[in-house]
C-alpha cells in the first residue's frame, strides 16, 4: 500500500512506463533457415513476461537477440534505448552490462565463494578487470547487499558447489542483480529444480521484477508454472509469435496450440 511519504512508483505506475525492450516484427535465420519470424514483444518495468513454447521453437534465439547474439534479419530490436541491430562502436558492451542474465546451469565457479561469485557480476560493467587484484568495499558491500536480497547472505563465505541447486541458482540471480541491469533475462531457470524450488526462485524474481522494478523475461517449460508465476505470456510456435496475451486473460486454445503437432490457424512445419 502506498503512503502519502513513499516515493517509489506502484507496480501499477511502473506497468505503465514506456518499455525498456520493444521487439517488432523480429525475423532470425541462421543460413538459410529462418528461426525467428515476425516476432513482437515489449517489456515494461515491474513485469515478468513468460516466454513458452516448444523445444525448438525459437525462446533461447529470441533471448539472444535481445543482446545481440543472434543473427537478425529483419525487424528492430531495441533494448534499454540501444538499437541492438545498429549498435554503434562500444555499445554492445554497454548493453550487455544493462542486461542481466540467469541459465539453467547457473554458471557459478565452484570452487570459489558465493560472495565472490556475485562480485564477478561488476565486471560487465568494469570489462576485463585481474581477479586477483580484487574488489573495492563497496563492491563487498553491495554484493553483500544481493545475498541478502536472494535470502543467501549467510552462505557468503561458502564455496559455490557445497550449495544447492535452488541456492545456487539464487547466488546466480544475486550476481545478475550485482550488474545493476535494467532489464533480467531468465532462460529456463528452473528446468534443473525440483518443483518446490522452481517455485521459490521464479518467486524471487517475480519480486525482483514488482518490488524492484526490473522486467524479467523467463523462458519456461512448464506451464503451470508460468501460469502461477508470470504477469503475460508470449508463446511461440516454430518461431512464430502465436500468443501474447495478460496471463489473466489466456485463451486456453492457443495455448494447447503451441505444444500440438498442428498448432492452431497455422501449418508451418516445414519452415
Ligand atoms: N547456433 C545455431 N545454429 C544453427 N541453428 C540454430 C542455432 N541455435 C539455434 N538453432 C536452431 O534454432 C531453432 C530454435 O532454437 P532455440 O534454441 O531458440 O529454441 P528453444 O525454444 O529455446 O528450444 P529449447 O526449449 O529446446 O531450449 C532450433 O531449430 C535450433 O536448432
Amino acid at each position: 500500500m502506498s503512503t502519502p511519504t513513499q516515493t517509489q512508483p506502484t507496480t501499477a505506475e511502473l506497468r505503465q512506463a514506456l518499455p525498456l525492450v520493444t521487439v517488432r516484427g523480429l525475423d532470425v535465420a541462421y543460413g538459410d533457415q529462418p528461426v525467428l519470424s515476425g516476432v513482437n514483444l515489449d517489456l515494461r518495468p515491474g513485469e515478468m513476461v513468460a516466454l513458452l513454447g516448444a523445444s525448438g521453437s525459437g525462446k533461447s534465439t529470441l533471448m539472444k537477440s535481445l543482446t545481440g547474439f543472434a543473427p537478425i534479419t529483419g525487424g528492430s530490436v531495441r533494448v534499454v534505448g540501444y538499437d541492438v541491430t545498429n549498435l554503434l562502436r562500444g555499445e554492445l558492451q554497454k548493453l550487455r552490462s544493462d542486461v542481466g542474465q540467469v541459465f539453467q546451469q547457473f554458471n557459478l565457479i565452484p570452487r570459489m565463494s558465493v560472495l565472490t561469485n556475485v562480485l564477478t557480476g561488476a565486471l560487465h560493467a568494469a570489462g576485463p578487470v585481474n581477479l586477483a587484484g580484487g574488489f573495492s568495499g563497496k563492491h563487498r558491500k553491495l554484493a553483500m547487499h544481493y545475498l541478502d536480497r536472494v535470502g543467501i547472505a549467510h552462505k557468503a563465505k561458502d564455496p559455490a558447489r557445497s550449495l544447492s541447486g535452488g541456492q545456487q541458482q539464487r547466488v546466480a540471480i544475486a550476481r545478475a542483480l550485482m550488474q545493476q541491469p535494467r532489464v533480467i533475462l531468465a532462460d529456463e531457470p528452473v528446468a534443473s529444480l525440483d518443483p518446490k524450488l522452481a517455485d521459490s526462485v521464479l518467486e524471487l524474481l517475480r519480486g525482483i521484477a514488482t518490488e524492484d522494478g526490473i522486467p524479467v523475461l523467463v523462458s519456461l517449460h512448464v506451464l503451470p508454472l508460468a501460469l502461477a508465476h508470470s504477469d503475460r505470456i508470449v508463446g511461440l510456435r516454430h518461431g512464430e509469435m502465436l500468443v501474447s496475451a495478460p496471463t489473466a486473460r489466456l485463451d486456453a486454445a492457443k495455448l494447447a496450440g503451441l505444444y500440438s503437432q498442428e498448432g492452431a490457424n497455422h501449418d508451418d512445419d516445414g519452415a
